[in-house]
This record gives C-alpha cells, structure tokens and sequence, in this order.
C-alpha cells in the first residue's frame, strides 16, 4: 500500500473541547477509504484537517501531523490556496454556485490562472464526463446550475472538483440527502475515479462503505479505534465497539 497522506498524532480541539484524540493513520493512494462511526465522533473533523478546512473555523488548536506526498501540510510555508487545489472536497448537500453549469465548472480553472476559451471548454467537457454528467446537460450548459436535480448538482460538485485536477477528493456524506437511484449513480462514479483520485469518504451508511470502499476507519469519540481493509473489517472486526457498531448495536 502506497500511502498518498499519513496523519500522525494528530490532536484537535475546538475551545477546550478535545475532538481528536492523536489519530495516526495512512490513507492509501488510488483507493476509497470510509470513515464511519457514530454522530458526533469526529470524522468530519478528520476529514477537514487533511485540507485544512478547518482553518476557517475560529478557536481551533491542532497539534501533530498530516503529511501529504511527504510533506506536513501544517508547515509554515505551505500554499493552502494549492493545497485545497491538490485535496478538493465535496459536502454533504450540493452547493452549486448561483451562475451556469459552465461556470461552476470553469471557476476553479479560471481562479488558478487559465483564460483560454478552448482549454477551459476541454476543461468543462471532460470534468462533465468524468462526472457522469455530461450528456445530461451537454445542451444547457449556459443554464443555471440550480435548476438541476439535487444528484445532478452533486454531480457538478463532483466535476468542480475535478476541473483543478486534485489527486485526493474529500466527500463529507455526499449522498445522505440524495435518493436511491442518484446515490447509485455517485457511488458508480466514486468507484471510476478512483483510478485516478484517492477518495476519503464519510458515511453512516453501512451498506455504501461496504460496497464502495476499500479501507475502513472506525471513530469513537474522537479516536481511531480501527483502520483495515473493509473487506476483512466487516467480516471480522478485530474491536468489540466497532463489531456493534457495525452490526448496528449501536450509533
Ligand atoms: N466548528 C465547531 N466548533 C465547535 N465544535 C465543533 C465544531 N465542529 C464540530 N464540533 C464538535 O466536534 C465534535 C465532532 O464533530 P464532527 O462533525 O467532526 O463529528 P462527526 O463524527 O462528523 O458527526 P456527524 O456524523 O454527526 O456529522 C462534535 O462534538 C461537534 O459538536
């Protein structure tokens, strides 16, 4: 296993609130990695420190690491602008921007420096296919990305993030509010990209970690209790607390 990001002892506390508790973990390359557990128990967290999103959130203390390709992403001198370029992330309800679909997908692009039309329509093409969404919306795209379903603009989101050409991509419960058959169609997308991009993924969904991911990380209360292939986890987890979690005992 190739690891792409290793977090090592790291801690985070909001206020004096201890969130999580020296999690030390490597995150394999070109793989899907769920982290489940209960609400509440971090992983949200977690995912954010791996592009340090949370420094947009006040009063927060961070201590230990998270290297990325070797490096601590917690060095002085790191970029975060090219950081959140390199590890993008999609939430957990779509957030299009009020303009077209083009321009949600042209944004990023644009935003790190490229003006020409023709590379930035190659660009909007292939981030669409990539997302299984093109032929959908290959006639509208000067239309409003709001008037898309809600699995559609996931979709976009998910193009969003791939237009910048990351090589991770962050998903914090991105199909908790989408139905059966638009879920399907993320989770049939997530398992193509990972050919080409490492997914870190949050789920309280049981039956998707189980059919999606690779690698499995059970949190409780803000600690790492397992990490292993999900495979072997759900058939035989080697922690009592992440047997009833799984067997839903509990959470
Ligand atoms: N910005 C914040 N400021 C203060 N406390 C926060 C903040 N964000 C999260 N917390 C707290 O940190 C703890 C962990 O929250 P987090 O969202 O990481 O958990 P989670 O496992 O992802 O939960 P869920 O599955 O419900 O999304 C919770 O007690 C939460 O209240």
């Amino acid at each position: 296993m190739n690891a792409i990001i290793e977090s090592r002892d790291l801690k985070l506390w909001y206020g004096d609130h201890q969130v999580l508790k020296s999690i030390t973990m490597d995150i394999p390359e070109h793989e899907i990695t769920a982290l489940i557990g209960p609400s509440g128990c971090g992983k949200s967290t977690f995912l954010k420190t791996l592009n340090r999103m949370n420094d947009l959130v006040g009063n927060v203390r961070i201590t230990g690491e998270v290297n990325y390709n070797g490096k601590n992403i917690y060095a002085p001198d790191v970029d975060v602008t090219k950081l959140r370029k390199d590890i993008g992330m999609v939430f957990q309800k779509p957030n299009p921007f009020p303009m077209s679909i083009y321009e949600n997908v042209a944004y990023g692009p644009k935003t790190h420096g490229i003006r020409s039309k023709a590379k930035l329509d190659e660009i909007v093409e292939e981030s669409l296919k990539a997302s299984a969404l093109w032929e959908e919306v290959k006639d509208r795209l000067k239309t409003s990305a709001l008037g898309l379903s809600g699995g559609q603009q996931q979709r976009l989101c998910i193009a969003r993030a791939i237009s910048v050409q990351p090589s991770v991509i962050l998903m914090d419960e991105s199909t908790a509010s989408l139905d059966p058959i638009s879920t399907g169609k993320i989770e049939d997308l997530v398992m193509e990209l990972k050919s080409q991009y490492t997914v870190i993924m949050v789920t309280h969904n049981m039956q998707q970690a189980v059919r999606i991911s690779d690698y499995c990380a059970f949190f409780l209360l803000g600690e790492l209790v397992e990490f292993g292939k999900t495979k072997e986890m759900f058939a035989k987890p080697q922690n009592k607390k992440t047997e009833e979690y799984i067997t839903g005992r509990f959470g």
